[in-house]
């Protein structure tokens, strides 16, 4: 089991480099990760986006981008249908945002004709490392879906069911969130919690252990769950939070990086191949663990 993101630098590193294609590469603190990345083994890159830019770019915060490949296109949302089709059509295996917002890059990834489309949802799962927490957390979805339905929440958590699984731990121990951890039918998060929790006892959904309605508090610690008297398998021993909206996962998120120090690596999972989501905010450390999680997942 993959406990840290040293343990997910080692894994990555002892595997062939996956190929990923970055869209609109022409941003400095992307390029000095892909440069860091490449360095490391991690992965070989090809970078979609405004040559020019990129080249000035680069000699600005002077990374070298020698053994690196670019595609011309100046257009960003045109960049992110070029770096799209590389992965579809097999000559990267791995997509990663460059200076172009998500949203974007998604309308891009779920194109009916170049896209990664795949039948299923796609999601966004925020892996955490937060200093004095014993273990990788996952919060799904803070990045893609704004107020997933019962059966998305189902798909989401599927989703990063099979990224815990890359990370070795199976089953995946799944607490959705509410305020309570109680069904209270004027909230319909509970609704949802007890549904997805039963869902999962019926083999609806696979290889993970769920349970809820918990409040955060007492999916994570277990002296809080106990303090509750909440009996369960996953109370305080959670590996993923499902969030009920974006909005919560996305300032969960946050607050674990801002005020507990956490470090970050961002996917979408739930497409053809894995996309990188790093944000603008992100540090070359926490862009490097993401293009990581992401080469890591790319092997499959
Ligand atoms: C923590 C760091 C993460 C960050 O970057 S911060 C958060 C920033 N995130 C965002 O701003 C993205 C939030 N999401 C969105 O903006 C939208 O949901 C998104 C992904 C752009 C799609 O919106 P629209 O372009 O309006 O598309 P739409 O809803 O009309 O759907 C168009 C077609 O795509 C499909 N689709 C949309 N979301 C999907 C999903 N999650 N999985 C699978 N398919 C999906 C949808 O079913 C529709 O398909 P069809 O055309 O009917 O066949």
């Amino acid at each position: 089991m993959l406990k840290s993101f040293a343990d997910v630098l080692a894994a990555v590193k002892g595997l062939p480099p996956r190929r990923v294609a970055v869209a609109a590469a022409q941003d400095d603190a992307v390029l000095e990760a892909v440069r860091g990345a490449k360095e490391q083994g991690i992965a070989d890159f090809i970078l979609v986006g405004d040559r020019d830019k990129i080249e000035r770019t680069a000699a600005k915060v002077s990374v070298s981008l020698e053994g690196l490949t670019i595609i011309h296109e100046a257009d960003d949302r045109q960049a992110a249908y070029r770096a799209v089709a590389l992965v579809s059509g097999g000559e990267a295996d791995v997509l990663m945002k460059g200076l172009i917002n998500t949203a974007d890059l998604l309308r891009a990834v779920l194109d009916k004709e170049v896209g990664l489309r795949t039948g299923r949802v796609l999601s966004h799962a925020a892996v955490f490392e937060v200093p004095g927490f014993d273990r990788l957390l996952t919060i799904t979805d803070g990045g893609m879906n704004i107020a997933p339905t019962l059966a998305q929440k189902a798909d989401i958590i599927q989703n990063s069911v099979g990224l815990a699984k890359v990370l070795g731990i199976s089953p995946a121990k799944v607490a959705v969130l509410a305020a309570v951890e109680v069904v209270n039918p004027d909230m319909p998060a509970t609704l949802d919690a007890a549904a997805l929790a039963k869902m999962a006892d019926r083999g609806q959904i696979k290889g993970a252990v769920v349970d809820g309605p918990l409040a955060l508090d007492n999916a994570i610690n277990l002296e809080a769950a106990r303090h509750k008297g909440i009996t369960s398998p996953v109370a305080g021993l959670a590996d993923i939070l499902l969030v009920p909206n974006i909005e919560v996962g996305n300032a969960l998120g946050k607050s674990l990086i801002y005020f507990a120090r956490g470090r970050m690596a961002g996917l979408i999972l739930g497409a053809a191949k894995p996309v990188i989501v790093t944000s603008r905010a992100d540090t070359y450390e926490g862009k490097i663990l993401s293009i990581a999680l992401g080469a890591l997942l790319g092997q499959k």
